[in-house]
């Protein structure tokens, strides 16, 4: 079969069948054409079909070749006007023929198309129709994080966005032509600007100095801020790692002498191969040296008991959703056939739109419900047919990410967690919250919501917040969930986020008896672990309270030079390897992001 015929295959079945259309495209068991081919002919075509509708119907093409589909015609004509090799057929090739020689009218009822958009020229067509077919998503700025590990807002805005105007709202950045940008007024470090720069070669985006993410993906790192007194950091579903990252900034933001302090990240990812790719985003970002990626380490199956982890103090949990709040995935544009001549309606010929709207009819006849495909943040689909299917995938979700959320609850040392989900639904969300603040766990440690005013500045005056009804009614619950909507006028994807806090730690076996750990320090002297009489034992970490003569300890109660304690994940030969290949990979950096391993990179989400 053809690249035509098989790309008609996919066009005829895109109104009914499940999935995206990459994972119909790359999923494809039988085919000959190169699945990337194939992709961006079917996905230009449909971007293109209003206007090559109008110039095949208006060239008649269709009634003078009888043999041609409306979806054939859309596809080779496509290829005829605007592929650069042409129709990707041998010239004797009768298809080919039946289009090329129709060159001349086809051309210029193309060339009316363009003109009857008042298109000046194919460029000003060509981004006409780009922002068309991107619906939703064209008025969304681009989200761009400055890493704090390797640069600055000043600094960006005199290299990277020196072009660029000074936006004075989000709202500027979403209907002003041409380029402009804004600084966030919640999120420090970020920058919003017009949509439709290529960063793929950009050098500050390529070399990790500013990181591409939807600002609602930034709340999560932000509201947990980590400080040197939590001690360790634990990003427990990382992959592809853009909290991980930001994580470490804010880390680096509040020490920025951290190459020497011993505090780590510990970047869970239960799946391998998205693992390589945040261990390459965080060697990227300039992280690496304070993260301990776990690959293909499931979370649940982390000892919160264990000697490794008794300094985790914050921890930061994006577990997978369904994904509902991001914008525009993978999104087919909608496609327009040209009318196939009256006479041939329900006749003869190969697949194509004639042959789509007579299944489509069969199938409106037998009142088959429509499926929708519920594509989670991980990229799982799940075919869902009805509401009932839904509430179903919604609660085997929600039940994974309340275990996740109470196993977070059991780490003896945390203080402060946050939980976080791409999901509009509120079983993801609020019930989630609700639940795990009802659960056994979390009223025998202590665990409460992050109250609003005791949220950092930004995101307290952040004004979407979470849903009281689904929250049972508790306005402090809701007013600590923060919430945002796609299309709600922010320029944001749907998400959520709550944080949790303790007041009190577990104080382990080594503490005095019936004492607890006061972490509020709010007696202007830190936080220290006071015995019942409130004298001062230890500070937060569990190391005894210093005399002034003596010598200091490292927060992590290891001696300095004593460094911090390798994780079993990685081997400490794999470390000194690594180190090793560092001061190599370093100079080879510049030329991995801008060469084989772009594709990865760029694939990442903005989520
Ligand atoms: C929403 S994504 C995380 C996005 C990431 N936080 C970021 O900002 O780039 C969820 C990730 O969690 C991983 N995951 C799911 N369950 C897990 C578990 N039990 N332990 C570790 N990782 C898990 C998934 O494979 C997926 O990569």
């Amino acid at each position: 079969m053809s690249l035509y015929h098989e790309a008609a295959e996919i066009l005829s079945s895109s109104s009914d069948a499940s999935g995206s259309l990459k994972s119909r495209v790359f999923g494809k068991k039988k085919g000959k054409a190169p699945p990337g081919q194939l992709y961006a002919l079917v996905l230009e075509s449909a971007k293109w079909s209003p206007v090559l509708k109008e110039v095949i119907e208006k060239a008649e093409i269709l009634k003078l070749e009888r043999k041609l589909t409306p979806t054939l015609a859309l596809l080779l004509v496509h290829d005829l006007l605007l592929a650069k090799g042409g129709i990707a057929l041998p010239q004797s090739h009768g298809l080919r023929a039946s289009i090329e020689r129709h060159k001349a009218r086809l051309s210029s009822e193309f060339t009316r198309a363009r003109i009857r958009r008042k298109a000046a020229t194919m460029d000003v067509l060509k981004e006409q129709v780009e922002r068309t077919s991107a619906g939703e998503e064209a008025n969304y700025p681009r989200w761009v994080r400055v890493n704090a590990l390797k640069s600055s807002v000043e600094e960006q805005l005199e290299t990277t966005f020196s072009k660029h105007t000074r936006a004075e709202s989000i709202q500027d950045i979403m209907s002003k032509p041409g380029r402009h940008i804004y600084i966030d007024p919640h999120v420090p470090n970020l920058l919003a600007i017009s949509a439709g720069m290529d960063f793929a070669k950009v050098e500050a985006y390529t070399s990790g100095k500013i990181i591409l993410q939807d600002k609602a993906s930034c709340f999560p790192a932000y509201l947990l801020d980590p400080r040197s007194e939590d001690g360790d950091v634990i990003d427990a579903c990382s992959a592809p790692g853009n909290k991980t990252t930001h994580l470490a900034a804010i880390l680096y933001k509040h020490r920025p002498e951290f190459e020497d302090a011993p505090q780590t990240i510990y970047a869970f990812e239960k799946d391998s191969r998205r693992a390589q790719t945040l261990e390459k985003m965080v060697k990227i970002a300039g992280s690496k040296t304070i993260t301990r990626i776990g690959f293909g380490q499931d979370f649940l199956q982390v000892d919160p008991t264990s000697e490794k982890y008794k300094d985790v103090g914050a921890l930061l949990l994006d577990p997978s959703c369904s994904g509902s709040g991001i914008v525009g995935r993978d999104s087919m544009p909608e496609l327009h056939l040209p009318d196939p001549p009256t006479e041939s309606r329900g006749g003869k010929g190969k697949p194509g739109a004639a042959s789509t709207n007579k299944k489509k009819r069969k199938h409106e006849e037998v009142e088959e419900p429509a499926q929708n495909v519920l594509v989670d943040d991980d990229g799982n689909e799940t075919v869902v047919k009805s509401e009932k299917d839904l509430e179903a995938r919604l609660e085997a979700l929600s039940a994974f990410q309340l275990t996740l959320l109470l196993h977070a609850f059991r780490f003896p040392r945390a203080k402060k967690i946050t939980y976080s989900t791409c999901s509009v639904h509120s079983q993801e969300n609020e019930r989630v919250v609700i639940r795990a603040l009802a659960s056994d766990i979390a009223k025998a440690k202590g665990w409460r919501i992050l109250r609003r005013e005791d949220q950092v500045s930004g995101l307290r005056d952040w004004p979407v917040r979470g849903l009281a009804e689904a929250a049972e009614g508790d306005e402090t619950v809701a007013e600590g969930c923060i919430r945002s909507y796609k299309g709600d006028g922010h320029g944001v994807m749907g998400f959520f986020v709550a944080g949790f806090v303790r007041d009190s730690v577990d104080i382990g076996e080594q503490s005095a008896g019936g004492a607890s750990i006061d972490v509020s320090g709010d007696n202007g002297e830190g936080p220290y672990l006071r015995d019942d009489d409130g004298r001062i034992l230890r500070d937060v970490i569990g190391m005894p309270v210093l005399k002034s003569t003596e010598r200091p300890v490292s927060l992590h109660g290891v001696d300095e030079g004593e460094g911090v304690e390798v994780d079993e994940m990685e081997e400490e030969e794999e470390e000194e390897e690594e180190e090793e290949e560092d001061e190599e990979d370093d100079s080879e950096d510049d030329d991995d992001s801008n060469g084989g391993g772009e594709d990865e990179w760029e694939g990442l989400s903005d989520a």
